[in-house]
């Protein structure tokens, strides 16, 4: 188990550029199961889920290259059907190898898939949705059986807009026969970059970015050479972190429409935000205020991925925060931690609220979830003294270099 030791209290100031996106680089790395050929993929962050779903797909059968953050992914060798347990359970985004190999071989046996542990998680829209389509499903001791004989285009419609379902759906949908519409399918960037590596390879999808998408069936795919979204909630993340120290940085390689929910609350917390084409700059200049309220929401509402890591920054602002979680039921874990290190945090089943201290105190917290250490880490860097954030792993699922980026913007933070 690894640990960040961070002496608080530094502003940072500088420039770091953001990587591509977790949540973009691991569905499309699903999608390259479908076309049987080279699929060339730049910006792809070094991330331990990112190495999870490469060992997944040699598993699988690929042959993977990796040059940097190139990815070379190459499916044309023969696929297996059946999904290795033990690394399903190592991540969320193992389940849309479900969508791709149902696409590719018109069967999978795939477990139910881990991730963060942020609530209960079912997948049952995604299964739902992949049923319209045709496909026949059996669920034993853990294990979904999946058969497509004959995948049909249909119309679905998702009770709830999940990300995960969206992707398993439109990448089982590909090469179905006929039409599939999506309806109040998940409109998150993510999906979008999905569907822009999909239709570079001679997918028929449109709509992505939307609550429509429609999905064309088509016979076959071609190589692709794509390069990934930057990760808007690694953006976010820094952006947050500037704050709390006062600080003053600035992120390349960002997609400003991609983070406007956060740049609205950091401006009405009394941020000042500067955007380039690709480009935005933070600075703080007075003390930072409370936020009334912030309720997450699926995008473009206010990132349940960011609740965490603004939880923390409003720990010192100046007022009353309220933080109403709607996306997941249980994503709170990162209080207790917030408490000990002096914060003032009350909760409310899916709601909490934030009463700003003067300031925060270093102290021994433990990473629960991905997000959830990013706070502890925001934290550790404005509180007064020295925070160690242990099970630091769960943090190396989703941010490349991260004590490394912070430490070249003037934080004092080791890795043990
Ligand atoms: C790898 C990845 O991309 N992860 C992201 C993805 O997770 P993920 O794809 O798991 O998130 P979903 O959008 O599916 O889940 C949102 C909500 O819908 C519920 N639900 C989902 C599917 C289902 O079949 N039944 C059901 O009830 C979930 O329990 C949750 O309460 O979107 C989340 C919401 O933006 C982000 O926090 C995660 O970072
Ligand atoms: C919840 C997250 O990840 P996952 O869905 O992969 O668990 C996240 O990225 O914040």
């Amino acid at each position: 188990m690894s640990r960040y030791i961070i002496q608080g209290g530094r502003k940072i100031e500088g420039r770091i550029r953001i990587s591509g996106a977790k949540n973009s680089v691991l569905p499309i790395f699903a999608a390259t199961i479908l076309n049987g050929s080279e699929n060339i993929i730049h910006d792809c962050p070094d991330l331990k889920d990112m190495e999870i779903m490469i060992e997944l797909l040699k598993i699988l059968g690929c042959n993977v290259k990796k040059e940097g953050n190139t990815v070379i992914i190459d499916s044309s060798g023969e696929i297996k059907h059946e999904v290795p347990d033990s690394l399903v359970r190592k991540m969320r985004s193992s389940i849309v190898l479900l969508g791709a190999l149902l696409s590719r071989l018109k069967k999978a046996n795939i477990c139910f898939p881990g991730g963060c542990d942020i609530g209960p998680r079912p997948i049952d829209l995604h299964l739902k949705g992949l049923e319209q389509l045709g496909v026949k499903i059996n669920e034993s001791h853990g294990t979904i059986f999946c058969e497509a004989p004959d995948l049909k285009g249909t119309e679905i419609h998702l009770d709830y807009p999940s990300v995960g379902a969206t992707e398993n759906i439109i990448l089982a949908a590909v090469f179905a026969k006929g039409i599939t519409i999506i309806r109040n399918a998940a409109k998150e960037p993510e999906i979008a970059d999905l569907q822009s590596f999909l239709n570079k390879s001679g997918a028929q999808i449109s709509g992505a970015g939307t609550n429509n998408i429609r999905i064309e069936g088509v016979e076959s795919l071609n190589p692709v050479e794509h390069t990934i979204i930057p990760d808007r909630i690694v953006a976010g993340t820094y952006l947050i972190a500037g704050a709390a120290t006062s600080g003053n940085i600035e992120l390349e390689n960002v997609n400003i429409e991609h983070i406007q929910p956060m740049i609205a609350k950091l401006k009405e917390s009394g941020c000042i935000l500067r955007t380039g084409q690709n480009s935005v700059k933070l600075n703080v200049k007075n003390k930072l205020r409370a936020i009334d309220t912030i309720r997450t929401l699926p995008y473009p509402g206010f990132p349940t991925d960011l609740q965490a890591p603004i939880m923390a920054l409003l720990s010192k602002a100046k007022g009353t925060s309220v933080i109403i979680e709607t996306v997941f039921e249980n994503r709170f874990k990162h209080v207790e931690d917030l408490i000990c290190m002096g914060a003032n945090i009350k909760v409310d089943g899916r709601i909490a609220v934030i009463r700003g201290r003067n300031k925060l105190m270093g102290a021994n917290v433990i990473a629960r979830d991905l997000r959830g250490g990013a706070a502890l880490v925001v934290a550790g860097l404005c509180a007064e003294g020295t925070t160690v954030v242990e099970d630091i792993e769960h943090i190396d699922r989703g941010y490349e270099n991260f004590h490394v980026n912070l430490q070249s913007i003037g934080a004092d933070i080791i890795r043990e």
